[in-house]
């Protein structure tokens, strides 16, 4: 059983020298009691809470580079989530990570989801060592395994369900990648934690930056944000109603 938003920090995948998706996402994180403002109306009428990590001294030994990472996560009252991350250099030197929100979505059968939104892009399939492909499809729909990092993809995508009659509208800002990963069934297998039918409801779609790594000078600060809302699939990406929220 898997599910949640996961943080891939400081290294997405396994493309790097730390163990896969880095170490943010095995962590225990501290409340940040006195965080840094954010923009003004950031979280007006929503809950909020604020979380603060800093390498330990294990970490320093696998990534030697200072940072706060700062992850506002919001919810409001119609359900709307959003996660900011700030991640800010305080080392004496430039560093530079990948990074995703690994967002695993509940769905009714994959066979009948599709993705809107990244038809006619480049991606790096993952599944034949990160082969440059470009997608032909009207849509992305699930017939197998898929494991691909969609490059340069537009703020919002849609990942429509039709038996659930559901579309979660996924928008992203300071994240110019989308990841998209279902295991099908022989991966699903393999892996522990994870039912050997579970990949039939699930589907991670993940806003990330994994193409080119963030590069962050002494003092710099990054900002990577996701909105993450549910519609009935009979809404219209109409751009008013995305901007009302927040889009
Ligand atoms: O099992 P993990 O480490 O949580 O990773 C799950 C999957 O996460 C995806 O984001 C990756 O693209 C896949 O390659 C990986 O298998």
């Amino acid at each position: 059983m898997r599910g949640g938003i996961q943080i891939c920090y400081p290294q997405f995948g396994d493309c790097g020298l730390l163990d896969q998706h880095g170490f943010a996402r095995n962590k225990i994180w501290v409340i940040d009691e006195d965080p840094p403002p954010l923009y003004s109306n950031e979280s007006t009428g929503k809950s909020f809470v604020d979380l603060l990590l800093k390498p330990s001294e294990d970490d320093l030994k696998l990534w030697p580079h200072s940072f706060e990472f700062r992850l506002r996560v919001s919810l409001a009252v119609d359900g709307d989530l959003t996660l900011v991350s700030r991640i800010r250099n305080i080392n004496g030197k430039p560093f530079s990570f990948s990074f995703a929100y690994h967002t695993y979505l509940s769905v009714s059968d994959i066979s009948e989801v599709r993705i809107e939104g990244l038809e006619t892009l480049d991606y790096l399939d993952n599944l034949s060592k990160r082969e440059l492909l470009t997608e032909q499809g009207d849509a992305i729909t699930f017939e197998s395994e898929m494991d691909r990092t969609y490059l340069r993809s537009p703020k919002v995508v849609a990942v429509l369900d039709h038996e659930r009659k559901r579309t979660y509208v996924i928008g992203k800002e300071g994240l110019p990648d989308t990841v998209v990963w279902n295991p099908w069934e022989k991966k699903s297998k393999t892996m522990a934690d994870f039912g050997d039918d579970e990949y039939k409801t699930m589907l991670c779609v993940d806003g990330a930056a994994v193409e080119r790594p963030i590069t962050l000078k002494p003092g710099e600060e990054w900002t990577g944000r996701l909105m993450l809302t549910a519609v009935k699939s009979s809404f219209c990406f109409d751009q008013l109603e995305l901007q009302s929220k927040g889009f």
